[in-house]
């Protein structure tokens, strides 16, 4: 939780309130559902949380911002930002059921009134969002086929509309691939721990 203060110091007393529930919850639902790997729940915060915040020290999403978390797992980046932009519309969305519902309940648990998660495969959505985020779920090419239909044209941010993705490690193949756009954002420019120092937020603007 230190880690969350250290980057994110202007927090509320409720938004360090519900970081701070997150490790418990995380523990008792990994327990029954395999969400996060069982090692990684010590470094919850760095790894899972932090990480999710990458994406805030890139854009910060203004209220009414609606977004789209593909792939959300245990809710990855989608929870975190969640309580950090708790006036922004966060649609979390997986394909396996069981994930959905520890999403469902920890969202529930952290009174998270502005998630909503739903099993369902990315490719079937119909609706448009401002923004997707997303963490380890794809390449970016094929990615980009699944939500592009799924980003709407107004734009009312610093950047727009378009897809925020997390990936870590050697980017330069999968970015000659893709026929579009991106802008690659360090985030060892942003946190000094050692494992942030491969990890980036691909931006695609759409
Ligand atoms: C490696 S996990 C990453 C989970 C989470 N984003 C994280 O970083 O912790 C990839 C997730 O993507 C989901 N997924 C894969 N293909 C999908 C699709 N086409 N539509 C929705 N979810 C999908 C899987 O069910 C899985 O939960």
């Amino acid at each position: 939780m230190e880690l969350i203060n250290k980057y994110f110091p202007d927090l509320t007393a409720d938004q360090r309130d519900k970081f701070g529930q997150m490790e418990e919850l995380y523990q008792f639902w990994n327990a029954r559902v395999n969400v996060i790997s069982r090692q990684d729940i010590d470094t919850l915060y760095e790894r899972h949380i932090l990480h999710s915040l990458g994406i805030a020290k890139v854009l910060e999403f203004k209220s009414g911002t609606s977004i789209l978390d593909v792939g959300t797992g245990g809710g990855f980046p989608g929870i975190p930002l969640a309580i950090l932009f708790p006036k922004a519309q966060f649609h979390l969305v997986d394909s396996i059921g069981k994930k959905i519902r520890v999403v469902q309940e920890i969202a529930d648990a952290l009174k998270l009134n502005n998630v909503k998660a739903e099993q369902i495969r990315a490719e079937k959505l119909d609706d448009t969002y401002e923004f997707v985020v997303s963490r380890a779920v794809t390449r970016i090419t094929p990615f980009v086929g699944w939500v592009k239909n799924n980003i709407s044209k107004n734009s009312f941010h610093s950047l727009r509309n378009g897809i925020l993705y997390l990936k870590g490690g050697d980017l330069a193949e999968e970015l000659s691939e893709l026929n579009q756009k991106s802008r690659v954002y360090e985030l060892s420019g942003f946190f000094e721990e050692e494992f942030f120092q491969t990890k980036k937020v691909v931006y695609v603007p759409l």
